[in-house]
Order: structure tokens, then sequence, then C-alpha cells
């Protein structure tokens, strides 16, 4: 285990986010997060990757305590990768994803022929080559998704969270980008947390599953366990039936909303 924590606590202001959550997180397996919108998902990536404080509980970082870590040495293990994300127009893409590589540089080891080899591996791993030399103002949604995750990658962290990749994607490039990161997990034994809007994706990614609701830990464990009908109807207030489908190792969702009762 990676990241362990205990009893989490996170408020912005006076208003309390997250209360008592904890977690393990390891290497080589993929845990998602779902949870319904502003039940704390983002909140609780920032917190654990050292970006937000936290005011209660402790995270520990290969069994150090968080706060004993410097920022950049954080970042040489965690890569977050946000929903919103900003850089200058006017970079090209190798510039953006060289930036992945400031944990591992100081002012005297700058672009190092390693960082250029690292750049070079992201930009290939997340099919972003081809269009490396282009400005990021010349790339479409999908391709700038691609070329965020390229610049996480080049952090060479051991553990990734990134927060709802596949939001701006189309189907078959959100097929491509699930498809990454299942190889990211298994070819490279990363841990990728990732936050998830998509139920049936994240039946279909998960080792564990995580749902949070209110700032809480409604339920974790099995995809298979957590994700079912009283949890969507309770969490989500949908109505949703699990359809086995010969072939598929895991059941489709179908959902319907409730209605008022006339
Ligand atoms: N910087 C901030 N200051 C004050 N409140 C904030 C701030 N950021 C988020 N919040 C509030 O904290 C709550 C949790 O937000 P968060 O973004 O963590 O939820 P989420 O589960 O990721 O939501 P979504 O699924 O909509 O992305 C929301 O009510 C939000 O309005």
């Amino acid at each position: 285990m990676l990241i362990k924590v205990e009893h989490l606590q996170v408020a912005y202001g006076t208003e309390t986010i997250i209360t008592d959550f904890s977690c393990e997180i390891s290497e080589g397996e993929i845990l998602t997060l779902i949870g319904p919108n502003g039940s704390g998902k983002s909140t609780l990536l920032k917190a654990v990757a050292g970006i937000l404080p936290y005011q209660k509980g402790n995270v520990y970082l290969d069994g150090k305590d968080l706060h004993s870590w410097k920022k950049k040495e954080i970042s040489r293990k965690i890569a977050l990768l946000p929903q919103i994300h900003q850089a200058p127009e006017d970079f090209t893409v190798r510039e953006l994803v060289s930036y992945g590589r400031m944990p591992h540089q100081d002012l005297l080891h700058r672009d190092s022929e390693e960082d250029r080899e690292i750049v070079d591996w992201a930009l290939k791993r997340t099919h972003t080559a081809a269009f490396a030399e282009r400005y990021l103002y010349e790339l479409s949604g999908g391709e700038l998704q691609r070329v965020w995750l390229a610049c996480s990658l080049a952090q060479k962290p051991r553990i990734l969270f990134l927060d709802e990749p596949t939001t701006y994607l189309d189907i078959c490039h959100q097929l491509e980008m699930i498809t990454l990161i299942k190889e990211l997990q298994k070819q490279e034994g990363l841990g990728i947390v990732i936050v998830l809007h998509d139920i049936a994706q994240a039946m279909d990614i998960s080792d564990r599953v995580i749902v949070l609701a209110n700032g809480k830990q409604y339920a974790a464990g099995k995809p298979e366990t957590v994700i079912n009908p009283a949890m969507l109807a309770e969490v989500y207030k949908v109505q949703a039936k699990l359809l086995k489908i010969a072939g598929r190792r895991r059941p489709l969702i179908d959902y319907t909303v409730y209605t008022e009762e006339k």
C-alpha cells in the first residue's frame, strides 16, 4: 500500500466537505470514486495529492505523514490530472508535456537526455506524438485531454489521480482513454484513482469502487458488489436494473428516473 488515508476531514472555510474518510491506495490497482455532483470527489483527490490542506485526520505516503514531504517529492509519486486545466495557448504540446518533468529537475539539471526520452515515451504512450510540435490552440478538446495525460505521465508517478478524464471525449475516444488507463495499470504497474460519472465505465474498469455521498464513504468494495440498484436509488435517486449479457464480464445498467406518483 502506497497511500493510507485515516479519518480525513476537509473544509472550505466553515463548510466541511469531506467528513471522516478513510481508505488505502496501492500501486497496480484501479480504484474508482463515484458519487453525485458536489459529493466531494475532486476535493478528496486534491487533499490526498497534497494540493489542498486538510483539517483533521492523516494521510501517509509510503508510510510517512504527507506533511513531512516536500511538494516536489509528492509530485514524483502522485500526479493529479484535474477536471479543468490551464496553460498558455502558445505552448506547443511538447513544451507542455516537458513541464511534467519539473518535479525531477533542479536549476542545474534541466531537460536532460533522460527527460527528453521520458517526454517522447509519454507522447507515444498517449498517441499524441504526431502533433507534438503543434500549439495547444490547434488541438481538439479530446486531443488536449490526451496531452494533459501525457504531461501527468511525464512526471513518472507511481499513482495517477484522474478527475473525470473521459468527460469531454466522444464515445470512441472515451473507449480509447479507458483502454489506455488499463494498459498503464497492467504494463506500467501504476496505481490509478479515477473519478467517473459513467457508472457502467466504473463497473467495467475498476478493481475497487468507493461511493462518496455528502462527503462520506457510502460504500466500498468490488464493483459488482458496490454498484447495485439499492445504492443507485439511495445515492443517485434513480431506478436501475442490472442486465447480464452473455459474453460480457459485468452487467449493463438500465436507468429510469423516479417520477412523482399521481
Ligand atoms: N474552492 C472552493 N471553495 C468553496 N467551496 C468549494 C470549493 N471547491 C468546491 N467547493 C464545494 O465543495 C463541494 C464538493 O465539491 P467537489 O468539486 O469536490 O465535488 P465533486 O464530487 O467533485 O463534484 P462534481 O461531480 O460536480 O465534479 C461542492 O459543494 C462545491 O461547491
